[in-house]
């Protein structure tokens, strides 16, 4: 009988003699955000499928995963660790969701690595640009209140070793990562919401994308905490991420497309001062 495939649960069907490829699709799809294999095997016995199938099905060799468009950063967060070993620390694994894809980390910088970042962006911050996809060039923007600075990739042995944590903890190249930017914002400071992605419908994103392609991911660090405000926001999830230092927030984006709910922006800071360092992924070297 035909029968329609969810993300967030197995195909419901009589007893079925073998498992189908979507069956197949949607255990691989469910390894790689974490669920583990007993959790599965109750849900499609609940689902209706032969226990026998259903354990077959989970021995089989692991399918490919056909979903997203393109390669993707992503921790490895099958069997639901707390933490993530990225060589010379543990990262807490604080917070994950699926749809848009939002995991949340504790503990990628100590306080010490986090004021020694603010200590070495400080002198060199100027009034935030964006990329003005409608030319390929820079400009300042209302939306964008806060200053900012860019450390060249392994500018610092500082820099470096965050930079070697992240490529660990999202399984992405350091190559393919843009160099670290750090912002600051004072009081009434914000970034309002918008998507990471380039646009493909504004003229100046061919211009973008030929050095190292897309992005497709990225990875805001919390270098302080406001006294007051300050969260970054994803609208569309209705989703606040409290800014606590040394945490971080990941997301990623198969596609330059809204559908990916990865809009999002840094709320108005309140009370004090908002640091924060930001990791772009793109698909392909940026060189
Ligand atoms: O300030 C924030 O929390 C968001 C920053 C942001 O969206 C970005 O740097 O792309
Ligand atoms: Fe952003």
């Amino acid at each position: 009988m035909p029968h329609s495939m969810t993300s967030s649960s197995p195909a419901q069907g009589h007893v079925v003699a073998s498992a189908s490829p979507q069956l197949r699709q949607w255990i691989a799809e469910q390894r790689r955000i974490g669920v583990l294999d007993a959790t599965l095997l109750t849900a499609m016995t609940a689902a209706g499928w032969n226990e026998a199938v259903a354990r077959a099905a989970l021995q089989a060799p692991p399918m490919v995963v056909a979903t997203p468009k393109v390669p993707l950063p992503e921790p490895a967060l099958v069997g639901e660790p707390g933490a993530i070993d990225v060589g010379d620390r543990e990262v807490r694994v604080l917070m994950s969701m699926k749809g848009p894809r939002v995991v949340l980390f504790g503990q990628i910088l100590s306080d010490a690595e986090c004021a020694a970042l603010i200590a070495a962006a400080r002198p060199r911050l100027a009034r935030s640009l964006t990329v003005e996809t409608a030319s390929g060039g820079e400009e300042i923007n209302a939306d964008r209140t806060s200053d900012g600075m860019f450390f060249q990739r392994g500018e610092l042995p500082l820099v470096q070793l965050l930079e070697a944590r992240i490529a660990r903890l999202l399984n992405w190249p350091v190559e393919n990562g843009e160099g670290l930017q750090v912002l600051r914002y004072g009081p009434g400071a914000e970034y309002k919401p918008h998507h990471d992605y380039f646009d493909p419908d504004e003229p100046g994103t061919a211009t973008i994308v030929r050095r190292g392609g897309q992005r497709v991911g990225t990875l805001i660090i919390y270098l302080n905490e406001p006294a007051q405000g300050g969260a970054t926001v994803f609208p569309e999830a209705s989703l606040q991420v409290v800014p606590q230092r040394g945490h971080a927030v990941f997301f990623s984006y198969d596609q330059p497309d809204p559908s990916t709910r990865t809009l999002h922006g840094g709320a108005p800071v309140i009370a004090g001062e908002k640091w924060i360092a930001t990791k772009w992924l793109r698909q392909g070297r940026f060189d």
